[in-house]
């Protein structure tokens, strides 16, 4: 089977300018993600997992290596040197970031939030809320949130919603920074059960959960990161 997404040789560090130090956040990645399957990112504290998934969605410009992704036209694009406007294109076309965090926009409420990855292909609002309504209640938010903004729900709460947002357009790439971090067992049973429904149709994982448990019970496949030696450099010889 093609992989959906190959990642070679990725790295990434930042320069800290006033301190005159390169930080290393992840080197020699080399992965592969399928379509139907999920591949985990593990490792301690600090071994780059976040970065590699930022990587790929460009949040992060990689240091160096290639980000092979495998679009719906048959495309092959490699994400690191594809441009802002493709990048942003497959972002609401293709690949989907589930974080810990919610972001939104204030005065919207929970419903429309999560609809508006389904709205912006084109759905009709009316499919969009019934599909919306289907995950808010599967992922156990109590209907009398529905129509409040979430900016004053609880962290568990703010993340349901943002599962079911970034769940709810089916990307064909997904990417799960820790999506169960502040769930109960019940909830995240559902979203395991959702997961392994959405892998069924098709859809390429690279997740990280806190939860080894989790892994097992949903990863294909599992990369396993070391943090990289912590150099301190002269930026006169970086720059020269
Ligand atoms: N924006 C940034 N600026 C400077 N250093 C960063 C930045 N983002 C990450 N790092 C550094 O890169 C290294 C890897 O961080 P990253 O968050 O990718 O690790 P992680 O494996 O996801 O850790 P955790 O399991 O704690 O979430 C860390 O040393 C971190 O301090």
């Amino acid at each position: 089977m093609e992989p959906r997404l190959k990642i070679e040789n990725l790295s990434k560090h930042f320069l800290l300018h006033e301190q005159g130090q390169q930080i290393p956040s992840c080197a020699k990645v080399n992965l592969s993600v399928f379509p139907g399957q999920l591949t985990a990112l593990v490792g301690p504290t600090g071994a780059g997992k976040s970065s590699v998934l930022k990587c790929v969605y460009r949040s992060y410009l990689p240091s160096g290596g290639r980000i092979f992704y495998h679009e719906s036209n048959g495309q092959i694009t490699d994400l690191v040197s594809a441009s802002d406007h493709s990048m942003l294109a497959l972002r609401q076309s293709e690949i989907g970031f589930v974080t810990q965090f919610l972001h939104c926009l204030p005065r919207k409420s929970a419903l429309d939030i999560t609809c508006e990855p389904l709205v912006s292909k084109g759905i009709s609002m009316n499919k969009a809320h019934e599909e919306a309504k289907r995950l808010l209640s599967i992922m156990k938010v109590p209907e009398r949130l529905w129509g409040v903004p979430p900016a004053t729900f609880s962290g568990g709460e703010k993340q349901r919603i943002n599962l079911a947002r970034g769940l709810i357009a089916r990307p064909r790439l997904l990417l799960l920074d820790e999506p169960t971090a502040s769930l109960d067992p019940a909830t995240t049973d559902n979203v395991v059960e959702l997961l392994q429904e959405i892998k069924q149709e098709g859809v390429a994982m690279l997740a990280i959960f806190h939860q080894p448990e989790l892994v097992q019970r949903l990863a294909e496949h599992r990369y396993e990161l070391t943090p990289p030696q912590a150099m301190k450099t002269n930026l006169e010889t970086l720059v020269s």
